[in-house]
């Protein structure tokens, strides 16, 4: 049973009017696992998430979360996950520590509502009403909610957007926590260097549609060519180095004294570089292998024009 994936999401279409905000959306979650899905403002990811926690009912294609399914079967599921919505779903006119203790109750085993309240830098705004909290506040509150029943599966949608620095360590640490206690985790997010840190499987969703998946490792691997640079005296020879290199490598002079060569950059090409280097009498002062971000990759695959 366990082997089953934590989220499996089949041809799952989702149309508003005559237009598919999620048009054959395929997806596995491994249990356990944290997964970033990542896409253009517009790409069909909150729909996504919001059908696998039963909030929107699919128009073609299957959702199972924990074998269940969301909408037929949600009084069962319910108890077993934390949802994290991006906005709503709140009294405005509860208190903070109010709302989290009463969250707490309708668990068999919650987390203690003060622990999570202190973690998240939460307690000069305990008795302060939602409506009152910063922007800040209330993605924290909805976060502590979220995870406060110690569910076995979370959504969070967009957990860390419109958090101070501080605030979103403290998010990504309790992230972190949580998938280290065996919680599967999906989230959405629009920063890159979040998915990077945190995710084990990184989903990239545009148009309604899977169009990548992979471990960031894996999707910054593939595709284009990374490249190495060095810092050494202006004008060197590069025809002559280019000898010494792969046939499909390439090496420009990009300004005075800094140099570039792009193609398979492995040790072997690190090694020929410097070893070229010692035969000119040539000492990098620096010499650092690129390699593609996420955010490199996601611009790769989506594009640069803005989305509406
Ligand atoms: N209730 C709705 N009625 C009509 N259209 C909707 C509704 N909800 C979403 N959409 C449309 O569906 C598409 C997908 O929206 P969705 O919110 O799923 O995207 P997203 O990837 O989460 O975007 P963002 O990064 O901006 O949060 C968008 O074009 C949006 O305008």
């Amino acid at each position: 049973m366990q082997s089953t994936p934590a989220v499996e999401v089949v041809g799952l279409v989702k149309r508003y009017g005559a237009k598919a905000a999620v048009d054959g959306l395929e997806l596995s979650v491994a249990r356990g696992s944290l997964t970033a899905v990542l896409g253009p403002n517009g790409a069909g990811k909150t729909t996504t998430i919001e059908t696998c926690e039963g909030y929107r009912r699919p128009d073609a294609g299957t959702v199972r979360v924990l074998g269940l399914d969301p909408v037929t079967q949600s009084a069962q599921l319910r108890p077993r996950i934390g949802v994290m919505l991006q906005s709503g779903g709140v009294y405005p006119g509860a208190r903070a520590e109010e709302m989290l203790r009463h969250t707490a109750k309708l668990h068999a085993d919650p987390i203690y509502p003060a622990l999570l309240i202190e973690r998240l830098g939460l307690g000069s705004c305990g008795r302060t009403p939602y409506r009152r909290l910063s922007g800040g506040q209330q993605q924290r509150l909805a976060l502590a909610m979220a995870v406060v029943g110690r569910p076995e599966l979370v959504f969070l949608d967009e957990p860390t957007a419109g958090l101070d620095p501080q605030a979103r360590r403290a998010t990504w640490d309790l992230v972190r926590e949580l998938r280290a206690d065996g919680v599967t985790t999906v989230l959405t997010t629009h920063f890159m260097d979040e998915a990077e840190q945190l995710a084990d499987d990184v989903v990239i969703v545009d148009g309604g549609k899977v169009i990548a998946q992979g471990t960031p490792e894996e999707l910054c691997r593939g595709g284009a060519e990374d490249t190495l640079r060095f810092s050494g005296r202006p004008g060197l020879d590069l025809l002559s180095l280019l000898k010494a290199l792969p046939s499909d490598s390439a090496a420009a002079e990009l300004t005075p004294g800094n140099y570039r060569v792009a193609g398979k950059v492995d040790p072997q090409m690190l090694a020929t570089v410097t070893s070229w280097c010692a035969q000119h009498g040539v000492l990098p002062d620096r010499i650092a292998v690129e390699r593609r971000t996420l955010e490199d990759v996601f611009l790769e695959l989506t594009g640069k024009e803005l989305r509406s």
